[in-house]
């Protein structure tokens, strides 16, 4: 990632994304929409300067792309579907994903029952022919949708939603064992026990009609029954070429996998009703088109409605180019989330994700880092601020030791979570991105360890009520050394290259660090003096420190953190100095505090 400058954090935007969405990065960010599109060679030579990508699903977004975007921190999908996205190479490259996976369910679903109207009544051809001036009414009739059977493959949100809104259109036609669940979902019960319910509502069930009253079955290994049923899925078939003699519609809700690609080939299409009309508002590819071509040539089933294709828009004389010439088939372009609504959703929920990013906050939905629930993010959060803070003090402070310290090689660490924060089960805090697999490529082992019954240093950090302790081993773990080593670790006067943190309020802070119990904020730039302590020269030397400072470079002062110096345990002779300083310290002034008498080590750290 490159360094940070001071110039405002830019985003590329290549595609149309909703105003109301960009309206909340406009005034902490440069903000470039381009929503006619940019060419992948445009995108190419963009990106290097580029912070944080918005996109739908029209951009690319390659391995090449996201290897060239050096400073890129986020890419959103301003939507569901993330296959224009190479996730693998953005994780391994540190890059967060993020989209909106609930901001266009109702637009895509939609979407679908317009298909599904719009393929049974022929309203795509009667539209074009009677603008051509043609009057065919006998050739477009159409078929009913009502107590037909439709098959959905796939019961994710889009599936649900689809569902619900084909269910049975009449309270009477329930099976009787579907009443509790219907009354219950409507809330019925509050008023009347349910033996009277169904006696009470018979005259009234247009009040509550909804749906098409199409038969629902479906397809989907994870699916919960009770939870589809809920939904007025009458029966999970389980195996799919189960419902494909049965069905009338066939509608697929999945996302493009090597599982879902040509989901349906010319052997499902052979097994459905020469009436059959399949839909596809989910990915190209889950129908083959070719196979879905030849069987509508063939009349081996009757329509099809597509919003999607391998390739859009798709290149001429192949199977999803006839496709879309069809006469039997209703073709859109790819418009199933294309709704104001839902460009709003999914814009301010991606967008208000990007500032999260770039603000150095963990996103709500990331596609590439660990699931975790709402009110455990809350909780962790400054956890996750905690133990970044941790490593970069870690790495730049230790860093600075001479070779001849304590030998310890950086290779091996544990991460420990005291108290409270050992209950919080994969907190993963470690994990936002790609920091397990980066460390794991350049051989450093990290442990999370809970430790429920208390444990630690025996330092002042079992006092919190969560804390944590970053310990660096010296040999590899599982070794009779590392044990030796962490029985050290684990004592009060030993130990080294240790650094313990909590969290007070939304504040972190540093409660050791090495063999020195501490308390100061891990911000901004830290000026750490080891020293002699020898009686009344403690603060002589940090005087020096300062004035050293302060000759070196005039705007130099130390920060207003209230907890500037940190005292030393072992021995009584020597201490620890933790200055905040606002503004830069140059190499010669950490150069010259090196040689000052009384100093043993010297680390400038920033945070
Ligand atoms: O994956 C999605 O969210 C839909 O396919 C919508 O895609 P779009 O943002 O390109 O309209």
């Amino acid at each position: 990632m490159a360094p940070t400058t001071d110039r405002k954090p830019r985003i590329l935007v290549p595609e149309k994304v909703s105003a109301d969405g960009l309206a909340l990065l406009s005034a902490d960010y440069e903000v470039d929409s381009r929503p006619q599109g940019v060419s992948p060679e445009e995108l190419l030579i963009l990106i290097p300067d580029v912070d944080a990508l918005i996109v739908r699903s029209e951009t690319k977004v390659t391995a090449e792309v996201l290897n060239a975007g050096s400073r890129l921190r986020v890419v959103a999908r301003a939507g569901v579907g993330v296959d224009n996205i190479d996730v693998e190479a953005a994780t391994a490259g540190g890059t967060i994903v993020v989209n909106s996976p609930a901001g266009n369910i109702v637009a895509a679903a939609e979407h679908t029952v317009a298909l599904l109207l719009a393929t049974a009544r022929n309203v795509g051809r009667a539209d074009r022919t009677t603008k051509e001036g043609r009057w065919e009414r006998s050739k477009l009739v159409g078929v009913e949708v009502g107590r037909k059977t439709l098959g959905i493959v796939g019961l994710g949100k889009v599936g649900m939603k689809v569902a619900r809104m084909m269910r049975v259109s009449k309270l009477d036609e329930l099976p009787e064992d579907a009443w509790s669940m219907y009354a219950a979902s409507y809330k019925l019960y509050f008023f009347f026990p349910p033996e009277n319910l169904k006696k009470r509502f018979t005259n009234i069930t247009l009040l509550v009609c909804i749906g098409l009253g199409m038969k629902v079955i479906a397809f989907d290994p994870y699916a919960n029954l009770d939870l589809a049923r809920q939904t007025g899925v009458e029966r999970l078939v389980p195996h799919l070429t189960d419902m494909l003699p049965e069905i009338d519609f066939l509608t697929i809700h999945t996302p493009l996998l090597a599982s879902t690609l040509d989901l349906i080939g010319e052997a499902e299409f052979k097994l459905m009703k020469p009436t059959a009309r399949v839909l596809n508002v989910a990915r190209g590819g889950v129908y083959n088109e070719a196979a879905l071509l030849d069987a509508l040539n063939k009349g081996i089933i009757a329509g099809a409605g597509l919003d999607v294709f391998t390739k859009e828009p798709p290149d001429q004389n192949t199977p999803a180019w006839e496709l879309l010439r069809h006469d039997k088939v209703v073709a859109t372009p790819h418009l199933g989330a294309s709704t104001v609504e839902a460009q709003e959703n999914v814009a301010v929920d991606v967008c208000t994700q990007v500032a999260a990013v770039l603000r150095g906050e963990l996103p709500t939905s990331a596609v590439n880092a660990p699931l975790i629930l709402p009110e455990e993010y809350r909780a962790l959060k400054p956890y996750a601020k905690l133990i970044e803070r941790m490593g970069g003090l870690y790495t730049q402070h230790f860093a600075s030791f001479p070779a001849s310290h304590v030998g310890v090689g950086g290779r091996h660490f544990e991460l420990v979570y005291h108290g409270e924060l050992a209950g919080v089960s994969n907190s993963h805090m470690v994990n936002i991105v790609n920091a397990m697999a980066v460390a794991r490529e350049k051989g450093i082992v990290i442990r999370e360890i809970h430790a429920h019954s208390g444990g630690g240093s025996g330092n002042e950090g079992s006092v919190y009520a969560s804390f944590v302790t970053l310990r660096a081993l010296a040999v590899p773990e599982g070794t009779e050394g590392q044990q030796q080593d962490r029985e050290k670790m684990d004592g009060v006067d030993t130990g080294s290259q240790v650094i313990e943190g909590y969290v007070s309020g939304n504040n972190v802070y540093i409660s050791r660090l090495d063999r020195f119990k501490a308390s100061f904020s891990p911000e901004g730039t830290l000026l750490i003096l080891h020293n002699f302590d020898e009686p009344g020269k403690n603060w002589r030397r940090g005087e020096l420190g300062l004035k050293t400072i302060e000759s070196a470079q005039n705007n130099a002062q130390p920060a207003q953190a209230p907890n500037l110096e940190a005292s030393a345990t072992k021995n009584g002779d020597e201490a620890l100095m933790i200055l905040g300083v606002d503004g830069d310290v140059t190499k010669e002034v950490v150069g010259d505090l090196r040689t000052t008498e009384g100093i043993l080590n010297v680390s400038l750290v920033r945070l």
